[in-house]
């Protein structure tokens, strides 16, 4: 059963407040700041990355808080350990997004062992962020709440900037293997028409993070309208 948390979340866009190591927006006030702004601009859920972010974040929006935690830049880096998961509860998540692919991670466990564990020391609500249908199949099994395709655009890319599109197959795949379930529509969704699509294709929600939060990105798309 969805939760009423969840059940909110349908047709809405998220927005995703992250700035990168050493990038000069990376401070926990400043990314309060972004999210409140796009609260006030109409997301219904905040997605951001770190302790500290989340704890700035829930202090600062109303709307829900969804958080995780990269350590690492290779293999499983969104929130690797059931550790990591925890700390991310601890900091005020309402509901915390970890990898969900079935590669090896430093603690041993599995995705599903993680969020078996997770779930059995603390009450909160799973996203799955998923590489593959397959990836999806098993965090649909064990009930995650939210189903993303978020790191379907090579599970070893952290670079979200190149102007790709959303993954709509992988989207329409998974609605129509799973509809009614909660599938949410993230990555290199880049523009308006962008959301449109993803929620036509059957996305319960769509996330939206370079294109509204990493103006640098955004900078050097105009500027590469310059050439
Ligand atoms: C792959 C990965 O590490 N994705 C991260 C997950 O939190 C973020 O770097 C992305 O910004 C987020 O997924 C939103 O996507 P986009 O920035 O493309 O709208």
């Amino acid at each position: 059963m969805t939760s009423a948390l969840i059940e909110n979340l349908k047709g809405a866009l998220i927005v995703s407040c992250q700035a990168y190591v050493g990038e000069p927006l990376r401070h926990p006030e400043t990314m309060a700041q972004m999210a409140r702004a796009a609260e006030l601009g109409g997301a219904k859920a905040i997605r951001c990355q770190g302790l500290s972010d989340i704890a700035a974040i829930k202090g600062r929006v109303e709307v829900p808080v969804i958080g995780l935690w990269k350590e690492g830049h290779e293999g499983v880096y969104i929130t690797p350990t059931l550790r990591h998961a925890i700390a991310c509860v601890n900091a005020g998540a309402d509901i915390v997004a970890i990898d969900a692919t079935d590669r090896p991670r430093p603690d041993g466990r599995t995705f599903e062992q993680t969020v078996n564990d997770l779930r059995a020391q603390c009450e909160t609500l799973v996203m799955a962020d998923c590489a593959t249908i397959e990836d999806i199949r098993r965090a649909v099994a064990i009930g995650c709440d939210l189903v993303s395709t978020t790191l379907s655009h090579g599970v070893a890319a952290i670079d979200c900037t190149a102007a790709d599109g959303p993954d709509l197959d992988l989207l329409r795949r998974a609605c129509e293997e799973f509809p009614g379930h909660p599938v949410v529509c993230e990555g290199r969704v880049h523009a308006p028409q962008d959301v449109a699509d993803a929620l036509e294709a059957g996305a319960w929600a769509v996330v939206v993070g370079t294109a509204i939060t990493h103006p640098t990105s955004i900078t050097s798309w105009f500027v590469e309208a310059t050439k």
